[in-house]
């Protein structure tokens, strides 16, 4: 960054200002519609909120409750780990995303692309297909994630284009983990969290960033130890 900004001819202020105001469109909304697609599908899955409370004790301990937890921490947890890419497998916070083609070209499988077209990728659709996930594919399912050793291993960004792929893959997806982790950890070793209206099918709407429109009331309970 000090070397972009050094090439900036003097434009520094500016550079910056770009450099935070990207960060700031890419990394909140879709780290805040992550994180309330997981409290909503936690809910919905009490034994995975379970599982996740007992593996931060594990690794934290018990007493542990207020520190925030280290990144090499957070890395040990691997359920955790799982639990948030699965979240993110269902309900990708960009939904879909569009690239122009700058000249004909033909993709892998042989379509042809003409200068200009539009190619879209659909991350929503492909956390939801059979041949790449299963037939338990709409399942909220963390465990899907771990290997027999109970280490997570992550899939490719091709089967798995939630933040990308290639050299424009997410500049920011190390630290949406870390932030998703880090609120999830502080959050759920102290309070029971439970949708305020079971009956009520939220609605993940398309945008920019997707999320649940309108937002999605919660009920938060301290844990009783
Ligand atoms: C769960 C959270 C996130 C998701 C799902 C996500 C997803 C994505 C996706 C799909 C792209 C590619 C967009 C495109 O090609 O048009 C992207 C790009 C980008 N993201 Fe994220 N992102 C997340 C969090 C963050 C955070 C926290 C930051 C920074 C603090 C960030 C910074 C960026 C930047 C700078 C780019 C542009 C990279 C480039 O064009 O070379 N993102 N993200």
């Amino acid at each position: 960054m000090a070397a972009g900004v050094e090439d900036s001819g003097g434009e520094d202020d500016g550079y910056l200002r770009d450099i935070v105001k990207s960060f700031l469109l890419a990394g909140r909304d879709t780290v805040a519609s992550g994180l309330t697609s997981f409290f909503w599908l936690t809910s919905r899955n009490p034994a995975v909120e379970a599982k996740i409370r007992s593996e931060a004790e594990a690794v934290l301990g018990r007493h542990h409750n207020d520190a925030v937890p280290s990144f090499a921490e957070m890395t040990e947890m691997h359920y955790l780990t799982s639990a948030v890419y699965e979240t993110l497998r269902l309900f990708p916070p960009v939904q879909f995303d569009s690239k122009f083609a700058l000249n004909d070209d033909v993709l892998p499988d042989g379509t042809i692309v003409r200068k200009g077209d539009r190619v879209t990728y659909h991350p929503y659709a492909m956390g939801r297909m059979e041949s790449i996930w299963g037939p338990d594919r709409l399942e909220f399912r963390p465990e899907r994630w771990l290997n027999d050793d109970g280490l997570f291993v992550p899939r490719s960004p091709y089967e798995y284009p939630v933040f990308q792929g290639g050299s424009r893959v997410c500049l920011g997806k190390e630290m949406a983990i870390v932030e998703m982790k880090t609120v999830i950890l502080a959050v759920i070793r102290r309070f029971n969290v439970r949708v305020a209206d079971p009956g009520h099918e939220p609605r993940f709407s398309p945008g920019l960033t997707a999320t649940v429109s309108g937002g999605l009331r919660m009920v938060v309970e301290e844990v009783k130890r």
